[in-house]
């Protein structure tokens, strides 16, 4: 079992929740989106939204918080292997920070076009 393909995934499901927790536990930014994730949650049940809308907002929240993720992770990966200043580093942890800033912008996008209806 322990080295089965079933016990192989199971063993990988593990890595990614312990992945998931040191994230929620250690990152501020992950912490501050989680708890913006909690308030628009709060906000959808509260004006009642479709299905489609929680649908849209879910996707939104998971695709913030997993590009902050691999954000996160690029920038551990760039202080271990040059923990130096260079300006090769510093373009990758741009370019890494750039893709949350667009899913953010994508995110924000998608609640207004939600709750615009509901507040006016
Ligand atoms: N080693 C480096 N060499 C060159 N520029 C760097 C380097 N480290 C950071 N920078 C620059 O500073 C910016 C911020 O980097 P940093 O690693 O502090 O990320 P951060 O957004 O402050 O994340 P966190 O708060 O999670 O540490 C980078 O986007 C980059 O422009």
């Amino acid at each position: 079992m322990k080295n089965s393909f079933l016990g192989k995934r199971i063993r990988g499901g593990g890595y990614a929740m312990k992945g998931a927790w040191l994230l929620l536990r250690h990152e501020p930014s992950i912490q501050v989106q989680f708890v913006i994730s909690i308030l628009v949650c709060i906000a959808g049940f509260y004006f009642d939204i479709s299905r489609t809308e929680w649908i849209f907002q879910f996707f939104a929240i998971g695709m913030v918080m997993s590009a902050e993720g691999l954000n996160t992770a690029v920038e551990a990966i760039a202080d271990f292997v040059h923990p130096d200043f260079h300006t090769k580093i510093g373009h990758i942890k741009d370019v890494a920070a750039g893709a949350v800033f667009i899913a953010a912008i994508i995110a924000v996008i998608i609640a207004v076009l939600i709750y615009y209806p509901y507040l006016s």
